[in-house]
């Protein structure tokens, strides 16, 4: 018989730390102790042979939770997704059938859920994490399993072998009775050596199983190249190995212990709701270990992406400032590209007023030879000690939000991989090319004079469809809270989802050329990082206003997120106790129609003319061309959220909805053109043919 472990060898050597460590977080504390030193406690997990793994005393009902250990509410989280994903594996043996299995899962968990032991988002939201926890359990249990067979295995051989030697002994008549012990103790100690639980000190790590899920990304497709870095994810053109299609995938990185992880998950959430040609389309996410995770740096990490508290700058408001006190930036690519740029509500205030008193001087570089990676920026002129260089204070935000975990603690860093569809650009892109190609095109000109070309009646279009989808997300209870035109991608109708073919263009540059050849652009908003359920009177829906008489759910609102150009007052507006509602993107869309139909001719410009704007301060020039579109702005940026249109009420306007018939009409004639154009060209060529024929007949007769 072998050797049981004592409970402390058993904690110690037993199980993987990892497994030990998560095992600590489950809910009802379970702890792996010994039947036989705890009596008359229940046995839970007669897993390995006869030794009985008990809840200690405290635990069971009536004794309360364990006061040693608390549970940390983030580790809890993660035991109770491990809970969650026993249940799930349990259930997947009970029945062949997986419709009853999943009833059966379904009805377990909404008892767990009655008694408190886990939350509802644990059941389903959760369904990617547990996946990689369900990988892990399956993995246990067949080296378990494994270990099970290997230790009968070894057992026999050992008996096999002793006999053997016991017969060669007992048959060597002239040994004497002190070498008959000596051998019997070296086989003895060869036996031990065989012994399972030394083959379970040899088992490979808990974290070192999720290694075997990490191959997903690189299994299903082969990595293309970096499409950009945001403030906390990068993305990357991917080509699935299976169908050929192009894909973007964009990966997060999760500290699980660091947030609820409905919060770290909300832009899955968020994607997998929607579908709408006017939406980013998600296609899947799931998340895998990763080694490198070990060593993250602040960069890449959820906890900002997901803060809260954030706040997103843009380059472009990010205003640089000269030592003048002007507004200055030599790029109009975004910030975030560089990596990092959220701010907390205080820092915002803070850089705002610095800002608008002229205190602070922050010059943003991008040196567009080089890859994103080399945006720099340094401080200049900073009359406010509080506004320091923006990497510094990124640094700072993320020391002390990390302070109480540092990298090296106990939270699983997993990342998260979201599959979406490819766009080929995006509406800032696509600004800046246009307006510099107006500018190449017209030298000299200033925006009055390039506003009468920017191709009113497209952009009018492409308008209507930002505002289509902005309807649909308000539709579904949601606000999006951070609408800019770096989260509005563009596709032209034949690269639209240029993943449908790898081999048709997908460069951005033929977002401005299919603009040119007056083809449509096809807007799709995207980046849900920031959504928020809108429990608030749907403002934008005739058909799903659900709860015309609730007030805004405040608990779900924060303040200080979005990206200061495009936000609403009211999202602005960190210590005030005033409420937002699906208004916000709203006054965000009036910004974007703005600078849609007013091409800049310097960022200078661009900065000093959207900040007038966001104080009700328009253009002369732009007043005096385009009335309509002056009052619809002002009526989208109304101070008074509850003044501004729905936007529903902004399709319904003549504007768009006339347009759109002209449009329509205006499409069908340039259908028509090009379908006659093809036919006299088949005509042409016809009489060319025709004409080629008699000369060679001429020729022929004159010889
Ligand atoms: N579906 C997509 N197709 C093509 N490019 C994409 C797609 N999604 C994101 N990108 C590009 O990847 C880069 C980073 O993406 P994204 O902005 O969503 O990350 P983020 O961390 O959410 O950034 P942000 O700081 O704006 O919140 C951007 O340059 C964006 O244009």
């Amino acid at each position: 018989m072998r050797n049981s472990p004592s409970d402390e060898e058993f904690a110690q050597d037993a199980l993987p730390s990892s497994l030990k460590k998560v095992l600590d977080a489950l809910p009802l504390g379970f702890s792996p102790t010994r039947s036989d030193e705890e009596p008359g406690v229940r046995s839970l997990v007669p897993l390995y042979g006869d030794d009985k793994v008990i809840l200690p005393r405290e635990t069971q009902p009536g004794h309360g939770p364990i006061s040693k250990n608390p549970p940390n509410s983030t580790v809890t989280s993660q035991g109770r997704i491990l809970l969650v994903s026993l249940l799930e594996n349990f259930c997947m043996l009970y029945h062949k059938s997986p419709q009853r299995n999943r009833e059966l899962f379904f009805t377990l968990c909404k008892m767990l859920y009655s008694m408190g032991i886990i939350e509802e988002e644990y059941i389903e939201e959760m369904a990617a994490v547990r996946n990689s926890y369900m990988h892990v359990f399956r993995e246990l249990v067949l080296q378990a399993m494994h270990s099970i067979e290997e230790d009968k295995r070894v057992a026999e051989e050992g008996s096999r072998l002793f006999s053997l030697l016991s017969q060669k002994i007992s048959s060597q008549t002239g040994s004497s009775s002190t070498e008959k012990r000596s051998s019997t103790a070296k086989n003895e100690q060869k036996l031990i050596r065989f012994e399972p639980r030394a083959m379970f000190g040899a088992r490979p790590a808990f974290d070192s199983l999720f290694d075997v899920r990490k191959g997903r990304y690189w299994v299903d497709f082969i990595e293309l190249h970096q499409l950009g870095k945001g403030g906390f994810g990068t993305v990357y053109k991917v080509r699935n190995r299976l169908d050929f299609r192009d894909y973007a995938v964009k990966k997060v990185k999760l500290r699980v212990s660091e947030a609820p992880l409905h919060t770290m998950l909300r832009e899955i959430t968020s994607l997998a709701q929607l579908e709408h040609p006017n939406i980013v389309r998600y296609y899947c996410s799931w998340v895998e270990y990763d080694d490198e995770s070990a060593t993250s740096s602040p960069e890449g990490s959820y906890d900002g992406y997901f803060n809260n508290n954030s706040f997103s700058l843009d380059s472009t408001s990010d205003q640089a400032v000269t030592n003048n006190g002007l507004f200055m930036y030599e790029s109009d690519h975004e910030l975030s590209a560089g990596g990092i740029s959220r701010y907390r509500p205080a820092e915002v205030q803070r850089l705002s007023n610095a800002v608008s008193t002229g205190s602070v001087g922050v010059e943003f570089r991008h040196d567009k030879s080089t890859t994103d990676d080399n945006t720099s920026f340094s401080s200049l002129a900073t009359s406010d000690p509080s506004v320091r260089n923006k990497s510094q204070m990124d640094n700072d935000l993320y020391r002390s939000s990390h302070q109480s975990t540092p990298c090296d603690g106990p939270g699983l860093v997993l990342t998260l991989h979201i599959q979406m569809q490819l766009c080929t650009s995006n509406l800032q892109e696509f600004l800046q090319h246009r307006n510099e190609w107006l500018l190449d095109t017209n030298p000299g000109a200033d925006s009055s004079t390039l506003m009468g070309q920017v191709g009113h009646v497209r952009i009018l279009r492409l308008f209507r469809g930002i505002v289509e989808g902005v309807a649909y997300i308000h539709s579904r209870n949601m606000i999006h809270r951070d609408l800019k035109p770096s989260n509005i991608f563009l596709d032209v109708p034949h690269t639209a989802g240029s993943s449908s073919s790898p081999s048709l263009p997908s460069d951005k540059s033929c977002i401005l050329q299919a603009f040119q050849e007056y083809r449509d652009l096809i807007p799709r908003i995207g980046d849900f990082g920031l959504v928020t359920t809108s429990k608030v009177t749907v403002r934008d829906s005739n058909t799903t206003v659900a709860h015309p008489s609730e007030t805004p759910d405040i608990s779900q609102l924060t303040f200080g997120v979005g990206t200061i150009t495009y936000a609403s007052p009211e999202q602005l507006a960190p210590t005030s106790n005033k409420r937002y509602d699906t208004a916000s993107d709203i006054f965000s869309l009036g910004i974007i129609l703005f600078e849609l139909l007013y091409p800049f001719a310097t960022g200078m410009e661009r900065v000093i003319t959207l900040k007038k704007l966001r104080e009700g301060v328009f253009p002369e020039s732009f007043v005096a061309a385009r009335p309509k579109e002056t009052a619809v702005i002002l009526w989208m940026m109304a101070s008074d959220p509850k003044r501004r249109p729905t936007a529903v009420e902004i399709l319904s306007l003549p504007l768009f909805d006339t347009l759109i018939t002209t449009v329509t009409q205006l499409h069908g004639e340039v259908q028509r053109h090009k379908v006659e154009k093809q036919q006299l060209q088949l005509e042409t060529d016809e009489l060319r043919r025709k004409v080629a024929a008699l000369e060679a007949q001429l020729r022929d007769q004159s010889i």
